[in-house]
């Protein structure tokens, strides 16, 4: 599928992130394999890719905590692999969720912690960081220890000293894993805030197709190592003219019948419904959209409802990464 890329369209001359031709090997697997990728301040991209694409590997060589096997990072004016100290202060990461947090100290000593890592005097910023924490809901248990908080309030621990740092490039793994729907929104409106606001240029992996559609500028799928699509939500949603359709007709519909609509029609799934029988049917245009209609009609099928549903970027993202529709 060729779509055309966002770097492409950016040039990327003030990119806050550029990756250019990164491959990572292990052994015999090329977990990252040639990906070109530029993040600008202020955009929000999603990474997707089903379980061992290389989404994480990304990440890590973007941070400078693996070593590519070829290929470049640049992070503001930082060369990466040449200079990794220096883009250790461009850019910040939660990764494997609230690991990386103290959790002997209290919530607030973690902040201000990570904040002194940065080169920040953290009795400068009593009033950001209480503002920090109020915002994600910690305000209450700012003093208390990590230990003794729930798995969500960890993972917020853990994003609030990601944040503390305050650095122009925010990489997030997984940042909505574990949190509970008011947890999930609060956090989702967070991240759009900090790049809407703060201009930061936010990274983030998830397999919640709801956060990426609702919080990011763009997506950028990996396969198998590969960047199977680049571009706007939008445009990946657009990629797939196809729509599918639920349809319920009145009463059963014989073997022989049945047998036919999915060779003819592709017709996939077949539930019982309260009105008679329901299927699911993915048609490419409206030539097919009529071809099946005609033909449930010529069979004395009784249609009862068609319904078109909306495709979103799941489903583009399970074409994109051959894992048929929905
Ligand atoms: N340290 C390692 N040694 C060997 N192979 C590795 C190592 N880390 C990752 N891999 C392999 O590299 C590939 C990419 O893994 P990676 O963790 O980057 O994928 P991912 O997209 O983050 O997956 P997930 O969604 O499951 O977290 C996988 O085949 C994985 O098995």
């Amino acid at each position: 599928m060729s779509v055309e890329t966002a770097q492409r369209r950016r040039g990327g001359a003030q990119a806050a992130v550029v990756i250019e031709g990164l491959t990572k090997t292990y052994g015999d697997v090329r977990a990252v394999d040639d990906v070109t990728l530029n993040v600008d301040p202020g955009e929000v991209v999603g990474l997707l890719g089903p379980n061992g694409a290389g989404k994480t590997t990304l990440i890590k060589c973007a941070l400078g905590l693996l070593v590519p096997t070829a290929g470049s990072v640049r992070v503001g004016d930082v060369d990466v692999l040449a200079d990794p100290a220096p883009a250790y202060r461009h850019a910040s990461a939660m990764l494997e969720g609230a690991r990386n947090v103290y959790w002997r100290l209290t919530v607030r000593e973690n902040v201000r912690f990570f904040a002194g890592l940065q080169g920040i005097d953290p009795r400068t910023r009593r009033e950001e960081h209480a503002a920090l924490l109020d915002s994600l809901g910690l305000g209450e248990r700012a003093d208390d220890a990590v230990t003794d908080l729930s798995r969500g309030m960890k993972q917020k621990t853990a994003l609030a000293c990601t944040l503390a740092r305050e650095t122009p490039v925010v990489f997030l793994d997984e940042p909505t894993l574990g949190l509970d729907v008011g947890a999930s929104y609060d956090l989702r409106q967070r991240i759009r805030r900090l790049a809407d606001e703060e201009g930061r240029a936010i990274v983030l992996s998830s397999h919640d197709m709801d956060v990426v559609q609702e919080v990011c500028d763009r997506a950028v799928v990996l396969n198998e190592g590969r960047v199977a699509a680049d571009g706007s939500v939008e445009e990946l949603v657009g990629l797939f003219d196809a729509r599918a359709y639920r349809v319920t007709v009145a009463g059963a519909l014989p073997r022989d019948v049945r047998d036919r609509l999915e060779r003819d029609h592709g017709v996939e799934r077949w539930f019982h419904a309260a009105e008679g029988l329901r299927f699911e049917v993915t048609l490419a245009d409206s030539t097919a959209l009529y071809a099946l209609v005609e033909d449930l009609r010529e069979t004395d099928v009784d249609l009862v409802s068609m319904t078109a549903v909306e495709p979103d970027l799941e489903d583009a993202f399970l074409q994109l990464t051959d894992r048929g529709v929905r």
